[in-house]
Order: C-alpha cells, then sequence, then structure tokens
C-alpha cells in the first residue's frame, strides 16, 4: 500500500485553534473533511521546515513558536497509509489566507469535536481534549 509522511500544524491564537476545511476531492474520505493545515514532507526537508513552508503555501501564516512533536498519527485510508506529524503552534494574528481551503474555524477545544473530521485526525482532537481537561 502507498505511504505518505504529512506534517500539521494545530495553530493556537488563544484557546481558539484553526481547524481548516478540504475542498471536494474523489476519495470521499478527505473530501469537504476539516483537518489541521500542512502537507506531505518534501525529500531533504526537516519536518519544522515542510511545516513552515506548507502554512506559507496554503495559509501565507508564520507561526510565532513551533513546539516540539505534539503526536504521530499512523492511519490506514483505503488508498494509502498515512502518517501524519502534528506540532502545536502560536499565532499572534487571525489573519490568514485560505490558499487552498474551502472554509476555516478557529475552535475552542470543546467544539472541536462538532467539526467533520477527517478520520486520521480524531487521534490528535482527542489527545487536545483530552489534555485540556487536566487540572
Ligand atoms: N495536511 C493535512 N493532511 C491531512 C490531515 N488529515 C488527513 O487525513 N490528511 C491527509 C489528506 C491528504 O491525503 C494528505 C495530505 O496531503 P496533501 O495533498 O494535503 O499535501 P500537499 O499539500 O503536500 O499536497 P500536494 O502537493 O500533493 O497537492 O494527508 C491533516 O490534518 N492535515
Amino acid at each position: 500500500m502507498k505511504k505518505i509522511e504529512v506534517v500539521a500544524a494545530i495553530i493556537y491564537f488563544g484557546n481558539e485553534i484553526l481547524c481548516v476545511q478540504r475542498p471536494k476531492n474523489k476519495l470521499s474520505y478527505i473530501s469537504e473533511k476539516f483537518e489541521f493545515p500542512g502537507g506531505k514532507i518534501e525529500k531533504g526537508e526537516t519536518k519544522e521546515e515542510a511545516l513552515k513552508r506548507e502554512l506559507i503555501e496554503e495559509l501565507n501564516f508564520i507561526p510565532t513558536k513551533i513546539e516540539d512533536l505534539f503526536l504521530t498519527v499512523v492511519h490506514k485510508y483505503p488508498d494509502f497509509e498515512l502518517t501524519m506529524h502534528s506540532f502545536v503552534c502560536y499565532a499572534e494574528t487571525k489573519d490568514i489566507n485560505l490558499n487552498e481551503h474551502i472554509s476555516c474555524e478557529w475552535l475552542t477545544l470543546n467544539d472541536l469535536i462538532k467539526l467533520d473530521w477527517a478520520e486520521a485526525d480524531i487521534p490528535i482532537v482527542n489527545r487536545l481534549v483530552q489534555n485540556g481537561q487536566k487540572v
């Protein structure tokens, strides 16, 4: 099975997190699903370099800070196996451009589960919510 390796950014502005909606796609399981911005790691790139490049390409956005790895998810979709490395980042503004996505929402932790996420994102969403519930 084809394997792809992707980086994704969990971008906080205050206590809100940026969620972006993918466009229509022939693969129904990712079509119009919500995700964290990011994309495939290119040859020779570090994960952080890939993340910065993708955020500029997709959102014209430069994070003020990128934290260490949050969670790596390995998920088998019907057509490929996805390895996705997620990183918490911080924004000082909500001023982003949607160059590839069809909509976005800035949501607090408890609202994240209301969206129709790509399946691979569910473990990340769950971990974020669980961490938020720790005292
Ligand atoms: N960026 C990102 N991709 C995700 C998430 N969840 C998820 O299943 N994916 C899947 C959807 C895609 O099949 C793949 C990411 O590939 P992509 O096509 O967006 O990457 P890319 O920007 O490098 O695209 P391209 O150059 O190949 O057009 O990972 C997520 O939260 N963020």
